[in-house]
């Protein structure tokens, strides 16, 4: 390909850009993030005592004096270190970490302030990893699971309001027309987009659970969604429902998951709809391997949740728990772990750095990418154009229709019309950060070869 068709894409975030986003996150967030790990650690030692005995306790020590010289690493942006634990995806990080190093300038070293924000973001979380591999017999330990039950036990009121939501619906499902599937399907898909603002990591671990109710506040928020392409997700969707009567068959669908708490229960809610009404035969579940960016869902999450919903003693959410934990048992419904989830690579990377992972996913028939990292992860969190299409801004990552629901928590946001950004920032000069505004943005190969090239 001559020279001038290699396309450059834009810079990467970063803390190097003094008062922007990723600066503000690295300088404060990040820093408070980690001091409430170590307070979480240190509140636990008599825990690791009594479980222990005094190993837990030396246990705890380490950890913490871990975590604590890293904290003095960022603030004072030292030079970022090679993993030096065991795990599965060690070697993978430290080549991540030459390549960082092969792109910085004037012989710089890769540093907190110096590098992509995406790269120091996600290895912030994986040095916390560190620190517990490094800190037998701790190594286990969730240090976020409390908030992430915290938002689970906050958000009762609406997450009973939304299984009654769910079960009721079901009840006339049976003798539903399309008009009433489709409804009910933009219902459940604004739920999930909505539940991405339960996230822990955007409010530094500050309590932020769901305290409204998720259907009735819904036509009040339809006026931040910025992109609504609910309609062509609706049209992959009936593309595989067999005309009426016949026996169902229903798409794959693949929700690559964000947080616990209220917002799985979302996507829970959602997966059961498509499930229970035949647009979805079968529902893949991705999950992280590690704790990470303070909510996300592991696998202990995930069963966690099902198995509190199941256990409720309200009907309709315990009727919902034994769904969900029958949906798994017969295998319509699959969660599934991957490395890669929880590495610091831009999505576009995934064919060369993960071609397993990528093959797996060429076998769905839509993807849902829920909340802001993945969104970053998708567009390589650059500064981009906001009217640079999506499609040309996953720069070749399409392994099948996907579509990304997002509250906006990061600076970068593609495919806006010209002038809508201007007109956002106009009103609102947080409105890339503040988690107000969001999007359901999709792509397929057809829309890609339109846009992408
Ligand atoms: O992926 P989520 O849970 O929706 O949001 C995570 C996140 O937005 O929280 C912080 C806000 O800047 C970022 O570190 C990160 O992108
Ligand atoms: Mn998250």
């Amino acid at each position: 390909m001559a020279a001038d068709h290699v396309f450059i894409p834009p810079p990467s975030l970063s803390a190097k850009f003094e008062g922007s986003f990723a600066y503000l996150t690295v300088r404060d967030r990040l820093p408070t993030i980690l001091t409430k790990v170590i307070d979480t650690i240190h509140r636990t030692k008599n825990d690791f005592f009594q479980k222990h005995g005094e190993v837990g306790v030396d246990a705890e020590k380490r950890a913490i004096s871990f975590l604590s010289k890293m904290r003095n690493e960022l603030q004072t942006d030292k030079p970022v270190l090679p993993l030096t634990d065991s795990a599965d995806d060690t070697e993978a990080w430290n080549r991540y970490l030459q390549r960082q190093q092969d792109l910085m300038e004037n012989g710089q070293l890769v540093s907190w302030f110096k590098s992509p924000w995406l790269y120091v973001e996600c290895y912030m979380y994986r040095k916390i990893q560190e620190a517990l591999y490094f800190s037998p017999p701790i190594c286990d330990f969730d240090v976020f699971k409390e908030g992430k039950t915290q938002s689970f036990f906050e958000s009762q009121q609406a997450i009973i309001s939304l299984c009654t939501f769910l079960r009721e619906s079901l009840v006339s499902a049976d003798n539903a027309n399309r008009k009433w599937l489709f409804e009910h399907f933009l219902t459940f898909l604004q739920v999930s987009l909505w539940g991405n603002r339960c996230d822990l990591s955007i409010s530094a671990g500050q309590e932020n659970s769901q305290k409204t109710s998720p259907i009735h506040s819904l036509p009040d928020l339809r006026h931040f969604i910025l992109v609504d392409d609910s309609d062509k997700v609706w049209s992959v969707l009936t593309s595989k429902q067999s005309p009426g009567g016949q026996e169902k068959t229903g798409v794959r669908l693949d929700i690559i998951l964000d947080n616990a708490g209220f917002e799985l229960v979302t996507d829970l809610v959602l997966a059961d709809f498509m499930v229970s009404v035949g647009l979805a035969k079968e529902v893949h579940f991705h999950g992280k391997s590690i704790p990470w960016f303070v909510s996300d869902v592991t696998s202990r999450d995930f069963d966690w949740t099902t198995s509190q919903t199941a256990a409720s003693n309200h009907k309709h959410m315990s009727s919902c728990g034994v769904q969900w934990k029958r949906h798994v048992k017969d295998g319509a419904w699959t969660y599934h772990e991957h490395p890669f989830w929880t590495l610091p690579h831009e999505f576009c990377d995934m064919p060369a750095d993960a071609p397993d992972l990528y093959s797996t996913l060429q076998r769905s028939d839509l993807i849902l990418f829920k909340g802001d990292l993945n969104y970053r992860r998708l567009t390589g969190d650059r500064a981009w154009e906001h009217t640079v299409p999506f499609g040309r801004a996953l720069r070749g990552f399409l392994p099948a229709p996907l579509c990304s629901l997002r509250t906006l928590k990061a600076n970068v946001q593609v495919g806006l019309e010209p002038g809508q950004a201007e007109k956002l920032a106009a009103q609102d000069t947080e409105w890339m950060t503040s988690g107000k505004y969001a999007v359901i943005q999709f792509c397929s190969p057809f829309e890609e070869q339109q846009q992408g090239s």
